[in-house]
């Protein structure tokens, strides 16, 4: 109920909430305020013991319990709205779809950008073929926290927290957290403020995935979509030597597919933080901070999450897009 699941909480406001969780005491308090007449559990395992009283679930936890919370609410037949990255590692999402095909009820991943206009203009823009084939698609976000080399790279990254190891110092447990609830499956570990609230916690590899599964998940969405992408043939990432404990702050990686029917092959970076694009560095697109190109062998298109434009412009100049 704190972070994005408080968010989340009065988004639903118009609905009949009958059972609110949180490992949080405060956090709980605060949204039972809103909804009295909810039943209060700090455990969301026993929020299924009370399963005939609802329909539908919103899950809001993190990265490393949505499975634990979706996959029971998907076996009782509940509707599910699971916040991004839908689950912390592959096995999980397989289990995950599979549950939900079975249950046959209805999702939706809190990817709200998937949900807009501008991404399906994209979409169609694409699948439409206006600017032809595409081989080649860069994906690039520029927040860099996570590992750094150095306190002033975090300052320059204005990172907010400063950590290239596990603690070994342990701080008080806030005030109405219970700290093993929140740890879940997740090894067992002394707390340390360096863990919550999110999202601090996104670049611990026991808690989530760094930024390529936390902004990834809104970005990578958009060439999977638009280009139908399934299974790449080989992945190669390229960064700062892997860490045991933490996700690096700049990274990239680059997959490769095979062709498929009339997609050509096609190579997909990921870049984040300071790495961007050649074609970026070089100047030859406008220097967005984030965004999605496409290179097609008629042209080029550059999008956002709210925004996209056809490159060269002087080649689209006078393109009328479709109603
Ligand atoms: N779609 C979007 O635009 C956004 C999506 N998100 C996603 O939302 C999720 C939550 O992120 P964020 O809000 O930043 O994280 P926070 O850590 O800030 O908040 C998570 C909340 O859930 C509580 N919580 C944690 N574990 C459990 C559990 N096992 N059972 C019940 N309650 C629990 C936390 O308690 P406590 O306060 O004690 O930690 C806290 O209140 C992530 O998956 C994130 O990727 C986040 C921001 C925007
Ligand atoms: O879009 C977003 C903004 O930043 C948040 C914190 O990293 C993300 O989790 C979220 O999905």
């Amino acid at each position: 109920m704190g972070g994005r699941g408080g968010a989340n909480l009065k988004g639903l406001g118009g609905e009949q909430i009958v059972a609110i969780c949180d490992v949080n005491k405060v956090n709980l308090a605060r949204a039972a305020a809103m909804f009295p007449e909810a039943r209060q559990f700090q455990d969301f395992r026993r929020v299924f013991d009370h399963a005939g009283e609802f329909d539908a679930v919103a899950v809001s936890t993190c990265e490393h319990t949505h499975a634990f919370a979706t996959l029971p609410a998907l076996q009782l037949k509940k509707h599910v709205y699971c916040e991004k990255p839908l689950t912390y590692n592959v096995h999980e999402a397989r289990v995950i779809r599979e549950a939900a095909a079975r249950a046959g009820v209805v999702t939706q991943m809190g990817t709200q950008i998937h949900a807009g206009d501008n991404y399906r203009r994209v979409v169609e823009h694409i699948q439409g073929g206006v600017i032809g084939k595409v081989s080649e698609c860069h994906v690039w976000v520029s927040r860099a926290w996570g590992w750094q080399a150095s306190e002033a790279e975090a300052t320059a990254a204005k990172d907010i927290v400063f950590t290239q190891n596990r603690q070994t110092t342990v701080d008080s447990v806030p005030e109405g957290l219970d700290w093993d609830l929140w740890l879940a499956p997740a090894p067992a570990r002394p707390f340390n403020n360096v863990y919550v609230p999110g999202p601090k916690w996104y670049r611990w590899w026991d808690f989530g995935n760094g930024t390529m599964s936390d902004l990834g998940s809104h970005w990578i969405d958009l060439p999977f979509w638009a280009l139908k992408l399934k299974a790449p043939s080989a992945i190669e990432a390229s960064g700062p030597p892997v860490h045991a404990e933490l996700a690096p702050a700049s990274m990239s990686a680059r997959y490769t597919y095979e062709a498929e029917g009339d997609q050509p092959a096609l190579s997909l970076t990921w870049h984040q933080g300071t790495l961007k694009p050649e074609i970026w560095t070089s100047k030859g697109i406008p220097q967005w901070d984030n965004g999605v190109l496409f290179i097609g062998d008629k042209g080029m298109l550059l999008a956002d999450y709210s925004k996209f434009t056809l490159l060269p412009e002087d080649k689209f100049v006078g393109y009328t897009p479709p109603p």
